[in-house]
């Protein structure tokens, strides 16, 4: 493929590639003692989403107590958010010495939501760091400078609101390790994505990592969809409301997970191609005469047939959790208006 001539690249291309030299460092950059001493009084939460991660939820959670809670004071509060298992994801989490919580038994007031999104913003309702970490329950090669590396920009420089993990991404199927060809829907539908619409987030090695950390302030002013699409939507929504200047990565080295069958993966991909158009959308960039199907038909080769199924795709979202504790303050002082106001 031709490259194209430096003077035809947007404007977007060129401030990615100046925030990448500018934005980007190491986990190796961050050394944890240094940042035990930058934490101050800050508190920092890790929460994990997971679904049926039985298998890895437990050495995470145990090298996160061990290395970051009980050798050295950086973390401050480990949750995982049960999201709607069928294995023993919750209980391997806790006797790992994790605060485990249902996803629906957060805001139960709310009608249930499936989806790692949800399982998130969930988790964010339910801690009270100031830095919030984010984790993948399904990683086969975690170490502590996942999340001392995702620290180090928050702890170390106000300006940052919001890091992202990078890393290489192998695939590793059938016993058979393939260099840099993970990370499928990254490159088939992401990437391309942001390249069109989003080009100043471009810089972003790893737009779908699930790895990443930012200040409670800035994440309790954004809505977070509830499926697959929670990355790319939040990537958007804070390039917009923090500027790509407050956004940074930081190179975790190597990252080895549970890869999904192909069908799941094209589920998620339609989920953030949904979420792509609902934001160009927000931001008034597409005006569309109908909204886009719901349905994703998918032809599934089982046991030598080929049924069909009809997959939901559709965005669903949950508020910013800022407007939600204002709605909720707003209906207690109709409800009780003496107790309340006296004490806040
Ligand atoms: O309904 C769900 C689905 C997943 N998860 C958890 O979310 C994490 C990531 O999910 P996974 O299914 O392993 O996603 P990947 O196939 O690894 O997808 C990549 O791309 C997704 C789309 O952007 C991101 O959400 C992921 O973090 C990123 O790793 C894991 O801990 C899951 O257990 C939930 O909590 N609830
Ligand atoms: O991030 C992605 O692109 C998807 O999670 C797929 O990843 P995989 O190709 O490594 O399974």
């Amino acid at each position: 493929m031709a490259d194209v001539p430096v003077s035809s690249h947007g404007g977007g291309i060129a401030a990615a590639q100046r925030w990448l030299r500018r934005r980007t460092s190491r986990a190796a950059d961050w050394r944890p003692e240094r940042l035990v001493a930058a934490k101050g009084d800050t508190r920092v939460s890790v929460i994990l989403p997971a679904r049926n991660e039985e298998p890895t939820v437990g050495p995470i959670v145990a090298t996160i107590r061990r290395e970051l809670v009980e050798r050295l004071p950086l973390v401050d509060e480990v949750l995982v958010v049960d999201s709607h298992s069928t294995d023993r994801t919750g209980a391997v989490a806790a006797e790992a010495g994790a605060r485990v919580v249902h996803q629906d038994a957060v805001f139960p007031e709310l009608p249930p939501l499936p989806g790692k999104g949800d399982a998130m913003w969930k988790g964010l309702a339910a801690t009270r760091g100031d830095i919030v970490v984010f984790v993948d329950a399904d990683l086969r090669d975690f170490g502590p400078h996942f999340v001392t590396g995702l620290l180090g920009p928050l702890l170390t420089d106000p300006t940052v609101s919001f890091v992202k993990g990078a890393y290489e991404r192998p695939l590793c199927l059938d016993g058979r390790v393939e260099k840099g060809a993970g990370g499928r829907v990254t490159e088939l539908v992401a990437r391309p994505l942001i390249n069109m619409f989003w080009p100043e987030l471009a810089g972003f090695v790893q737009p779908l990592a699930g790895e990443y950390a930012g200040r409670r302030e800035v994440l309790e002013l954004v809505p977070f969809v509830a499926h697959y699409g929670v990355e790319l939507g939040l990537l958007v929504d804070l390039l917009e409301l923090v500027g790509l200047d407050a956004m940074a990565q930081v190179d975790l080295g190597y990252r080895v997970h549970k890869h999904q069958p192909v069908p799941m993966l094209g589920r998620m991909a339609a989920q953030i191609m949904h979420t792509a158009w609902s934001r160009l959308e927000r931001q008034r960039r597409l005006v569309a005469t109908a909204p886009p199907s719901p349905a994703l038909l998918q032809f599934l080769v089982e046991d030598g047939a080929a049924p069909v199924r009809v997959c939901d795709v559709r965005l669903r979202e949950r508020p910013c959790l800022a407007s939600l504790r204002v709605a909720a303050r707003r209906a207690r002082g109709r409800r009780a208006p003496t107790a309340d106001r006296i004490g806040h």
